[in-house]
């Protein structure tokens, strides 16, 4: 079942052009990794799939709902309701505990805090970081970072994760782990996951690759 569908979608910043007529289909429960070279417009793709970015032509096409057609605050309750992010660089919240951070989308979303917490910490398990559960952001390693931000995008069972060079920063074997886990992970749920990256060795976890390259995209599998 297609779930996210872009069609013709192009977007310029000023005089540059990001993205040109690029049309990306992502099925329920299906890894597809977004891979080309720094500049190609990757991450702008991924942000005008999300709902972040409205791209200037085409149309972005959600469960059947058109994105760049609905007000900003359906797209944020879009976000927050089916979407899961993951990033580079965490961005966890520093000042509470990994347990905290994870059990956060829950606790914005109404969760009272116990049942939050215990699913927060079942999370942490599947990511293989339940240990560093009671510590800071700042007190763990970047993988294990990566593990709770992992953890975080799926707590709420998103429908659709975006990742953004979620290994970006680690070093290969915790950037092969963690995609590891993010991948078995959707695949367990169910949900689909939209990864930008540049490392082959990470895109070897998709389903199905495609390339952007000056905001064209070409795909290597030629799905439909
Ligand atoms: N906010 C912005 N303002 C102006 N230009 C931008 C902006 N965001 C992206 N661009 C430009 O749009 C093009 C595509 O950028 P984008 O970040 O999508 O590429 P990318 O493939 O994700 O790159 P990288 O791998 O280096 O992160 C580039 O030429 C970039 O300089």
């Amino acid at each position: 079942m297609t779930l996210l569908r872009a069609e013709g979608i192009g977007k310029a910043y000023g005089p540059t052009p990001a993205l040109v007529d690029v049309d990306l289909t992502v099925r329920a429960g299906e890894v597809v990794a977004v891979m080309g070279p720094s500049g190609s417009g990757k991450s702008t793709l991924l942000h005008c799939l999300a709902g972040i970015v409205r791209p200037d032509t085409g149309a972005v096409t959600y469960d059947g709902r058109d994105l760049t057609a609905m007000s900003d605050a359906g797209r944020s309750a879009l976000r927050r309701g089916d979407f899961g992010f993951v990033f580079q660089f965490g961005r966890l919240v520093p000042e509470l505990t990994c347990v905290e951070n994870v059990a956060l989308p829950l606790r914005l979303a109404g969760e009272r805090r116990r049942a939050a917490e215990r699913k927060a910490l079942e999370w942490l398990e599947r990511l293989e970081a339940a240990g560093v559960g009671g510590r800071r952001p700042g007190e763990v390693s970047g993988g294990q970072a990566q593990r709770v931000a992992v953890a975080r995008a799926l707590v709420t069972s998103p429908r659709v994760v975006f990742a953004d060079e979620p290994t970006g920063a680690l070093d290969s074997l915790n950037g092969e782990q963690v995609m590891r886990l993010l991948g078995d992970a959707a695949r367990d749920t169910g949900a689909a996951v939209l990864l930008v990256t540049h490392e082959a060795r990470v895109a070897a976890y998709s389903d199905r690759e495609v390339v952007v390259r000056d905001g064209r995209i070409r795909d290597l599998m030629g799905a439909p």
